[in-house]
């Protein structure tokens, strides 16, 4: 079965650029130009300001411009908005400075905000927080713990705490480096020890593989499915013993929008529910671009886990790579996707 992989709330600016027809012809007004000043990482420029993103950005009067790091912030611009991320002090006490002398500019997202997500227990706290049972099924956070010193304690702290194995051992704060994304599944209470807090020690919930990847870019949601971590037996669980260091399996090369699979766990969640979860946490986390990783548990219907939220993601250039698929379809239904993303993306800009 092939499901639709994609779904996006919003309607694309450039299929309604031809819905209406001008009765008289004036000229245009001028673009009023948005000026838009970035600080990204290397890693960040090159995924996300794709040449795609700045053209469309420009014919809509979006100019992007770098920000000089090794000068003054105050002394540049004038800016309309501040995209950023990095991470530091240094820089959130700059943006912070720029800001109280400039409240008229946009700053996506305020710092202390995004900082929220950089801690994997108070990045979860507002979803635990949320009660939306009601609401087309139900959304949680699987149980964790916090371990942040003394690794032989870790085996009495989980039975303290009732845990159920097995374990996926995250390092407690993300700070965008590779460390911060080396995860392992423990298996047995006594191997934990041999974990490097600080950690976060969370309940695996199986979830028959797949993962969804829900972009919230203002008002708009996306959803992508991503191939994820198979399900843990019960028999494996009792056939295994140890700490297993895994890599980064929902990356965005493991895209399963054009895989064959269960319809069941392909299913993408219920659009009322991620609504209601995109909207609350927008509010709650005061962000406006993020993504948030939901998992459903698997023989469910309706049981969602939120087990990660990560602050203006994305390797959208990813989606224009020219797949030597045998189907062109495929590639048409890629580009398509990453077209009206970036639509919604220099909408949401225009919003400001
Ligand atoms: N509680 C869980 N139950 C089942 N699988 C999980 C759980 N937590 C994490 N995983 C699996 O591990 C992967 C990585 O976990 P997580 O998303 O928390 O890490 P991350 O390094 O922050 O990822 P990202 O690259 O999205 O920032 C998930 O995509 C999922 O496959
Ligand atoms: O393309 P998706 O699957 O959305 O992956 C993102 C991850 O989920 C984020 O965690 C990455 O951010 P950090 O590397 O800053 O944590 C993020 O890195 P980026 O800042 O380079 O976009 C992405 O790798
Ligand atoms: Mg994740
Ligand atoms: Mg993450």
């Amino acid at each position: 079965m092939r499901l639709n992989g994609e779904i996006s709330y919003v309607r694309d600016e450039e299929e309604n650029e031809n819905d209406s027809v001008a009765l008289i012809s004036l000229p245009p007004p001028p673009l009023q130009k948005l000026v838009v000043g970035y600080a990204l990482t290397s890693k960040k420029v090159n995924s996300f300001l794709q040449p795609k993103l700045e053209g469309l950005a420009k014919k809509k009067g979006i100019v992007f411009v770098a920000i000089d790091l090794s000068q003054p912030l105050v002394d540049q611009g004038p800016f309309d908005i501040v995209l950023h991320k990095l991470t530091g002090k240094e820089w959130q006490q700059i943006l912070q400075d720029y800001w109280e002398k400039h409240p008229e500019v946009t700053v996506l997202d305020p710092p202390a905000a995004i900082q929220h997500l950089y801690n994997r227990q108070s990045m979860l706290q507002d979803v635990a927080n949320l009660n939306l049972s009601d609401c087309y099924g139900k959304v949680g956070t699987p149980r964790q713990l916090v371990i942040t010193k003394d690794p032989s304690s870790i085996p009495d702290a989980v039975s303290k705490a009732g845990l159920t194995l097995p374990l996926v051992a995250k390092p407690l704060v993300v700070d965008g480096s590779a460390k911060s994304h080396e995860l392992s599944l423990a298996y047995d209470e006594f191997s934990l020890s041999k974990l490097d807090p600080p950690l976060v020690l969370q309940e695996f919930v199986n979830h028959g593989g797949v993962l969804f990847k829900v972009y919230i870019v203002g008002e708009a949601i996306k959803v992508v499915r991503r191939f994820s971590l198979p399900d843990v037996s019960k028999r494996e669980l009792l056939n295994n013993t140890g700490v297993f260091r895994f890599p980064r399996v929902s990356c965005a090369a493991a895209s399963a929008d054009d895989a064959e699979l269960d319809p069941s766990i392909a299913e993408l969640p219920p659009r009322p529910l991620l609504e209601k979860l995109a909207r609350e946490l927008r509010l709650r986390l005061g962000l406006r671009l993020f993504n948030i990783d939901i998992i459903r548990e698997h023989g469910t219907r309706d049981r969602f886990y939120v087990i990660d939220i990560n602050y203006f993601p994305g390797k959208w250039s990813l989606l224009f790579i020219q797949y030597s698929h045998p189907f062109k379809l495929m590639k048409c239904s890629l580009y398509l996707l990453s077209h009206s993303f970036l639509s919604i993306m220099c909408q949401f800009i225009s919003s400001f």
